[in-house]
């Protein structure tokens, strides 16, 4: 049986198209035999007699008649947006502003109008060949098959396609040709089969999103920080548990609730007066914490904002631990040579060699009296190295008990002694790889340690204790001492070839008293570090006060100058006078010292018993104090065995070293011995007390 005809008749041919893949999609074509013409056609396409016409418009009316059969059908479709195009539409963000362009005014109020039908929630603004104004901020543009008129300012057009024949139109031709009921469900259930594609791949989408979000959620929880985001209708869209726990919220319930009714209110009235794109600091419920507020912006558009905020106490926590695992590992080197502090002609050759020398990849080798700043010119000489970038680790053989030393400078492997920690340990020679490696006070090296230190320096690879792998090893040596290394070679103590291998680039730093030129400058220096860390006013020296510090033979060097500048912040007002410098009276340590020691004295006391050993440190003040006069290792490590300290040699000297460090010993001329300083003796009474 031949098909009933149907030819659809449009103005333009992307209508048409758009009306034909209806047909197509919809299967009309079973039902129908269907053909299209645009009005231009008509004049030399006829038309077939029996043909229903479906037209997009009564206007085009009187422009067909004249082609069409006498008594010939027209039927003026009713248009609707095509369904199967609005997926892209709906992938925009709610109310956000979009342009609607159409190639006429009506059409294209028409089209917003169906579009809202269809419970499309944009904001839009009608655009058309006419209409020149729309707001700048526009950044999506949506048209029913006229891209070619969005303005070209417009990024992103989502092309819905023409719109095609409705439902009703489609009934109204099923009825004219008198097709039974079960036609016109085969129709409304093709109609359905469409939108029902839709939602299929709708919900795949919503599926996928559900995931996404499931997944959003596991992230932001991991966030060490307080995370909490607010859309511009002040509801909550996100927050973690962090953000819960501080504010006291129960679960995940206040998603998708107003944030002004959930949140507690003073910290609401914080968040809502935060600054944008700035950190703040702010209190709540008596702890500080960290806030930073950013806009929530997609495309362009701000959709409200997130809140990222920390306890202040963590974040200081953190810091910390990042400087006590780098300062633990000695792996740091914080000084430049902007932080050496000198002006006379000794310290300014000294520091222009230190620089040349810096620059090659040569050992150097420090050499000067105790606190004459070696330790500082070898972090500096890292610093301006190539390697700065690479670690600075320092090992320091006075500190190091010699049993341990072998371990820590080579590392052990796994199971290579009873005690050794599973996966073994690195060594400082192998944490220096690529760096620097800054060996301090290197004539307290054992024999023992100097030969495997000569081995590796030669090599330039090590061993691990234990292991049976040789390491390569790629490190710039810095040693350092105060020992005449010279005579020590002389006398046997410490290996030539050693000394020779080190003492490429020695540097001789001039003890203090031998450029008395760097005293006031360093007077400052200490001055403004020392009212600094105290927060107290600046002071100054009277003439007859500053002339004793040039007189004065520092025999501690800075370390000693700078202590005396730390004691003066203490007790001085506003003008140091001669009678506050201790080092020159006969009485010394009033109780007004005592007193400005109680800080110093506590913080000694507390470094000793968190390293384990204050009781044999104060057995040695206490032994070198009897004794009344200056005493050598010997001495003192006899004497406490007597009243049952057993100590090392190597032991003694790290504490002599640290006491003296502290300015709590001296060392005696010609170095016979130690005693005690005056500070020495508040510290004894302060401990007794
Ligand atoms: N040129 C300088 N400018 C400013 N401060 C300095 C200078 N030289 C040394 N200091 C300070 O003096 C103190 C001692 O310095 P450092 O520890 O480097 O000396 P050292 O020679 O290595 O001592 P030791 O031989 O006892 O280990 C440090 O507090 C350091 O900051």
């Amino acid at each position: 049986m031949d098909k009933n005809k149907i030819t659809i008749i449009t103005r333009h041919d992307h209508t048409l198209q758009s009306i034909i893949d209806q047909c197509y999609e919809l299967d009309m074509m079973e039902d129908f035999n269907i053909e299209g013409r645009i009005i231009s056609q008509l004049a030399y396409l006829p038309i077939a007699q029996d043909s229903l016409i479906v037209t997009t418009s009564d206007l085009f009316i009187p422009a067909i008649k004249p082609y069409l059969a006498e008594n010939a059908k027209i039927i003026v479709a009713q248009r609707c947006i095509n369904h199967t195009n609005i997926r892209s539409m709906l992938e925009i963000p709610r109310g956000m502003k979009v342009l609607l362009v159409n190639d006429g005014k009506e059409r294209a109020l028409e089209t917003i109008a169906m579009l809202k039908e269809m419970g499309i929630e944009l904001e839009f603004y009608p655009y058309y060949p006419g209409e020149t104004t729309y707001p700048q901020d526009i950044t999506i543009a949506i048209t029913p098959g006229e891209a070619k008129l969005v303005p070209s300012s417009i990024p992103k057009v989502i092309d819905i396609g023409s719109r095609v024949i409705d439902l009703a139109t489609w009934i109204e031709i099923y009825a004219h040709f008198n097709y039974g009921m079960l036609d016109l469900r085969k129709l409304t259930s093709r109609f359905v089969k469409s939108v029902f594609y839709i939602t299929q791949e709708l919900s795949v989408e919503i599926q996928k999103a559900n995931l996404l979000s499931m997944q959003l959620e596991v992230i932001v929880d991991r966030i060490e920080d307080g995370v909490l985001a607010i859309d511009e209708e002040d509801i909550i869209r996100s927050i973690n548990h962090k953000a819960l726990d501080v504010l006291h919220l129960q679960g995940r319930n206040v998603i998708n609730q107003k944030a002004s009714a959930c949140i507690p209110a003073h910290f609401y009235q914080i968040i809502w007066q935060l600054p944008y794109e700035r950190e703040e600091v702010m209190n709540w419920e008596g702890q500080t914490f960290f806030f930073r507020k950013t806009h929530i912006t997609i495309e362009g558009r701000t959709f409200g904002y997130l809140i990222l905020f920390r306890r202040a106490s963590e974040i200081n926590k953190l810091e910390h631990d990042y400087r006590r695992k780098l300062t633990n590992k000695g792996l740091f080197a914080k000084y430049t040579f902007n932080d050496l502090t000198g002006r006379s002609s000794s310290f300014k050759k000294l520091t222009g060699i230190a620089e040349k020398m810096a620059k090659s990849n040569t050992t150097v080798l420090l050499l000067g009296e105790t606190g004459t700043g070696k330790e500082l010119l070898a972090q500096a000489i890292h610093n301006a190295s190539p390697r700065r970038w690479e670690p600075f680790v320092g090992v320091n053989f006075a500190a190091i008990a010699e049993s341990l030393l072998e371990s820590e400078l080579f590392g052990y492997e796994e199971g290579s002694f009873t005690g050794a920690k599973k996966g073994g340990h690195i060594g400082l020679f192998e944490q220096a790889h690529k760096g620097t490696l800054f060996l301090d006070e290197i004539g307290d090296a054992s024999p023992l340690i100097q030969n495997r230190l000569l081995r590796v320096l030669q090599e330039r690879e090590i061993m691990k204790v234990g292991g049976n792998r040789v390491i390569p090893i790629d490190i710039r040596v810095i040693a350092a001492t105060n020992r005449n290394l010279e005579q020590m070679v002389g006398d046997g103590l410490f290996r030539a070839d050693l000394y020779y291998r080190l003492n490429v680039l020695p540097l001789y730093i001039p003890p203090l008293r031998k450029r008395k030129e760097d005293i006031p400058l360093l007077i400052q220096e200490f001055i403004k570090r020392v009212c600094h860390e105290l927060k107290r006013p600046a002071f100054q020296f009277s003439q007859g006060a500053i002339e004793i510090m040039l007189q004065y033979g520092w025999p501690g060097n800075i370390r000693e100058l700078e202590n005396v500048i730390q004691y003066l912040g203490h007790i001085v007002d506003d003008v140091v006078l001669t009678e506050h410098l201790l080092f020159n009276r006969e009485e010394k340590y009033s109780q007004v010292a005592t007193d400005a020691y109680n800080h110093e004295f506590e913080t000694m006391y507390q470094s000793y018993v968190s390293k384990g050993f204050i009781h044999e440190m104060q057995g040695i003040l206490q032994t070198i104090k009897k004794a009344n006069y200056a005493v050598g290792r010997n001495y003192i490590i006899s004497q406490m065995r007597t009243q049952g300290w057993d100590i090392t040699e190597q032991q003694l000297r790290y504490r002599l070293h640290l006491l003296k460090q502290d300015n709590l010993l001296e060392v005696g001329r010609g170095r016979q011995g130690s005693s005690l300083t005056k500070k020495g003796e508040e510290f004894i009474c302060w401990m007794k007390e």
